[in-house]
């Protein structure tokens, strides 16, 4: 039987953004790709991101994070995930403050209020090497696609940044008119991304607001995706269209992020929820 048979889990999202979280922290246990497939064909279970705790490999940290989108590869990245976790690590603890790691690096993540959640997602990478782009870029506030299809092309050029996993934002008037099942994937697919990317596409509404759909790298159309959301807001700052502080409007909800000056860490803070906790059916495994 596989060793995840009947282990626990939570069922959560971060304003929409479908995750499941897995402590795996004083065992010896693993999950493979394949299990990541499999846990999201379970029951209700159909998420956007796995999150897997395992022992920190560092003192003072609480776990380290193992990130997984449903198509079982990696991400070294996922804020509202991460938030998910915080909920989890902290809710029958008197502190308010967790350390988590990723092959990404550190993240600090605290509670606001019962529900409500701020994760520091570090700094921005912004170098084209280092989204990673496949073909050195002077300025990645405005980047075109070469020999794209017409319907990419009409959409004119897009900002990149790294928020630990590599973004891609298309400026538009209404990202309700956008076909997002058809230029997803064509887009994160696209020879410019060695390791694919994640798509948004974004309405700047006003200097404090941003309206915003995602299609995410191995997990596809999401109703949120927190670090599309920091990419963004990063991306419009440096395009001079918004404050360093405003509200992203994702189909799930809203979420605040700011690019902080003094150290340029990206905050995004919004809520979480419980939807249900459960182990896992061994028949999961069975195939
Ligand atoms: N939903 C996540 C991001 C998942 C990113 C993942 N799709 C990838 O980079 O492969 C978030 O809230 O930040």
């Amino acid at each position: 039987m596989n060793p995840l048979a009947n282990h626990p889990f939570l069922k959560m999202n971060g304003i929409g953004n479908a995750i499941v979280v897995v402590d795996l922290r004083g065992t010896k246990l693993n999950v493979t790709p394949q299990d990541a497939r499999a846990i999201a064909r379970g029951d209700g279970l159909a998420y956007d991101q796995l999150m897997v705790l395992r022992e920190p490999k560092r003192d003072g940290a609480d776990a380290f994070m193992t990130i997984f989108n449903n198509d079982g590869s990696e991400s070294a990245s996922c804020g509202n995930g991460t938030r998910c976790v915080a909920w989890a690590l902290l809710r029958d603890s008197q502190y308010d403050h967790v350390l988590l790691e990723t092959s990404a690096g550190p993240l600090e993540s605290w509670r606001n209020s019962e529900r409500n959640f701020t994760v520091d997602m570090g700094p921005p990478r912004l170098e084209w090497r280092d989204i990673p782009l496949a073909s050195a870029v002077a300025d990645t506030r405005v980047v075109s696609l070469p020999d794209a299809a017409p319907e990419i092309a009409a959409l004119g050029p897009f900002s990149a940044a790294s928020m630990g996993n590599p973004h891609a934002v298309f400026w538009v008037k209404d990202p309700d008119t956008i076909d997002l099942a058809k230029l997803g994937p064509a887009l994160e697919h696209h020879s410019m991304f060695p390791q694919r990317a994640n798509i948004s596409f974004a309405q700047v509404v006003s200097r404090q607001h941003i309206r915003l759909r995602v299609w995410e790298r191995g997990a596809g159309i999401t109703q949120a995706c927190g670090s599309a959301a920091c990419a963004t807001l990063v991306c419009a700052v440096r395009k001079e269209m918004t404050d360093r502080k405003a509200t992203v409007s994702l189909p799930g909800g809203d979420l605040m992020i700011e690019w902080r000056p003094h150290d340029s860490h990206v905050l995004m803070t919004g809520a979480i929820e419980l939807e249900f906790e459960g182990r896992f059916d061994p028949a999961l495994f069975a195939s």
